[in-house]
């Protein structure tokens, strides 16, 4: 079949690429232009930038498929850097990668495929695209370490009957790395990319700073009983649940402190003991559903961050709110901005948007 495959330019997707064309299918490939760095293209792991537009075109040569540049660098500043920076502005952590699947890649790589009368569309992501009995379902990877399905939670039902994601049955990347020796891929030794592509060496708050001003202000670090402890060189540097970078407000006596709230409005940070970290419920807003809404309270597992296993918690649909009300079975650190994403097992349920913890309580 004719299938389009998203190339990075890394070792992932020129790998999909290559089993793809090593299995007879008709392969198009297609890099989006989304950043670029100026001086710094050179850097190791900008997954959108010169040298990996570069390395794409390639592997596409030397796997002897037509290959597609897009330029997405105006659409990309504005959905997903700017957002990232307005989201800081609000006192929240957001997570690019996610909006940058929700609004660019999916959204402009789904369209350009159809265009080009592909009927599916493959990337290098690690999740797995089960046929169920009522279709497609998103499930976990099979190596736990890569599993990204925490990232494309907003995949919608149609975007995932058009995908395929060949690496999510795959044991590790030493596996995927070995295909691509096999298959004479000069990117087989290239470094995983590394956190968020559009920003140089982990200096979020540079770009944060250069696009919102304003949540690089300082401002003060205030305790839960309203002492003023310190001050801050800005909003978007703290996420509720930190415990470093609070310096002399990193403790209260013998008490470690941690964030508790960041208030846009006032530029406050506030902190407090660790059990005074919100964990009673979650609001969850802009929630994609891959299974029915369930009509009365389900309970499922759900990750409320990145790096974290899925964790017991039961989950209440609002549907006329178009809200979702998360109650964790232990304590949880809900950091507005993160996402929510269910499962019921491997398999996606759906996930949204960390809005706010409603009714924070003190641990027993
Ligand atoms: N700029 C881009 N253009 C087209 N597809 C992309 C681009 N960036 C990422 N993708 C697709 O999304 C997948 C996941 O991207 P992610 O950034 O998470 O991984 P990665 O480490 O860059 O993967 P890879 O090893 O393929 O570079 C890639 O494997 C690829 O299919």
């Amino acid at each position: 079949m004719r299938i389009l495959v998203a190339m990075s330019g890394g070792v992932d997707s020129s790998v999909v690429a290559g089993l793809l064309r090593e299995q007879g299918h008709d392969v198009i490939g297609a890099t989006l232009q989304l950043y670029d760095h100026g001086a710094a293209t050179a850097r190791r792991g900008a997954c959108c930038a010169g040298q990996d537009i570069h390395d794409a075109r390639r592997v596409a040569d030397r796997l002897d498929i037509p290959h597609y540049v897009l330029d997405r660098e105006s659409r990309f500043r504005d959905a997903v850097v700017q957002d990232f920076a307005d989201s800081y502005a609000r006192g929240e952590t957001p997570i690019p990668c996610i909006r940058c699947n929700q609004t660019v890649k999916f959204h402009d790589l789904v369209g350009l495929a159809r265009d080009l009368g592909a009927e599916a569309m493959a990337t290098g992501h690690y999740v797995r695209r089960v046929e169920g009995p009522a279709g497609p379902e998103l499930h976990r990877a099979a190596d736990p370490q890569r599993d990204q399905s925490y990232f494309l939670f907003a995949t919608t039902p149609e975007q995932l009957a058009f995908s395929r994601f060949p690496l999510g049955d795959y044991p590790d990347k030493a596996a995927v790395r070995a295909v691509a020796a096999r298959l004479g891929l000069a990117v087989a030794e290239k470094p995983d990319s590394q956190d968020i592509c559009f920003v140089p060496q982990g200096r979020y708050h540079d770009v944060v700073a250069k696009h919102r001003p304003d949540a690089a202000e300082a401002g003060e670090i205030v305790h839960l009983d309203g002492r003023v402890l310190g001050r801050h060189q800005g909003i978007a540097r703290y996420t509720v649940g930190q415990g470093r970078g609070l310096g002399q407000a990193s403790r209260d006596g013998a008490e470690p402190l941690y964030v508790t709230g960041v208030e846009a409005g006032t530029r406050r940070v506030v902190v407090g003991p660790r059990q005074a970290l919100p964990r009673a419920v979650v609001e969850v807003g802009e929630m994609n559903w891959l299974v029915p809404p369930p009509a009365t309270p389900l309970r499922c597992q759900v990750k409320l961050r990145a790096r974290e296993m899925p964790r017991d918690a039961e989950v209440a649909w609002d549907a006329a709110a178009g809200l979702l009300r998360v109650t964790p079975a232990e304590v949880a650190i809900a950091a507005p901005g993160q996402a929510c994403v269910l499962y019921d097992g491997d398999r996606v349920l759906g996930g949204g948007f960390m809005r706010r913890a409603l009714g924070a309580v003190a641990a027993a």
